[in-house]
C-alpha cells in the first residue's frame, strides 16, 4: 500500500532470449499430461461401456478404432500417461529424499524423465499401429 517503485526497472522485450529451464518445461508437461489423463478417463470409460453393451455395441467400438483419429487420440492419451507417471515418479523420488533437491539433478532427472517417456511414447505407436 502506497509502495514506492522504482520507476527505471529492467525490462527485457526480445523473447527469443527467454528461455525456460528443462526442470519448468518438465513441471509445465506434467500438468498438461495429468489434465490430458483426467480428460481421456471418461473416453475411455465411454468406449469401454459402448463395448460391453452389447455385441454390436463391442462391434461399433472396435469399428471406432480402427480409423486414424481415433488412433491417433489414445497414442496421444498414452504418451501423456507414460510421461505422467514418469514425472510422477520424478516427483516421489524427491518427495521421498531419494533425489537431491539441487539444480543439477533436477535438470538430470526432468531430462530422463522427459527421454523416458519418448521411449514409451515410440513403444505406445507400435502398440496402437
Ligand atoms: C487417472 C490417472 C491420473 C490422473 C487423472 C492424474 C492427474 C493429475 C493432475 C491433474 C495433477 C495435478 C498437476 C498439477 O496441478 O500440476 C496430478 C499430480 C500428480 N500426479 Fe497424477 N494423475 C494420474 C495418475 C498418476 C500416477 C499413476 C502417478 C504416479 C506415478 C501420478 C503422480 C502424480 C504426482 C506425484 C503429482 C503431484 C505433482 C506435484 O507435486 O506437482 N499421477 N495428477
Amino acid at each position: 500500500m502506497g509502495k514506492i517503485v522504482k520507476k527505471q526497472r529492467p525490462v527485457n522485450l526480445d523473447l527469443q532470449t527467454i528461455h525456460f529451464p528443462v526442470s519448468a518445461i518438465a513441471s509445465i508437461l506434467h500438468r498438461v499430461s495429468g489434465v490430458i489423463t483426467f480428460v481421456a478417463v471418461g473416453i475411455l470409460l465411454w468406449l469401454l461401456g459402448m463395448s460391453l453393451s452389447s455385441q454390436e455395441g463391442f462391434q461399433q467400438a472396435a469399428d471406432i478404432m480402427t480409423g486414424f483419429f481415433a488412433k491417433f487420440i489414445v497414442w496421444g492419451i498414452l504418451t501423456a500417461l507414460a510421461y505422467h507417471i514418469c514425472g510422477g515418479i520424478r516427483h516421489m523420488l524427491m518427495d521421498f529424499g531419494y533425489l537431491e533437491e539441487n539444480l543439477a539433478v533436477g535438470s538430470l532427472s526432468a531430462k530422463a524423465a522427459i527421454g523416458i517417456a519418448i521411449i514409451l511414447s515410440i513403444l505406445a505407436g507400435v502398440l496402437v499401429w
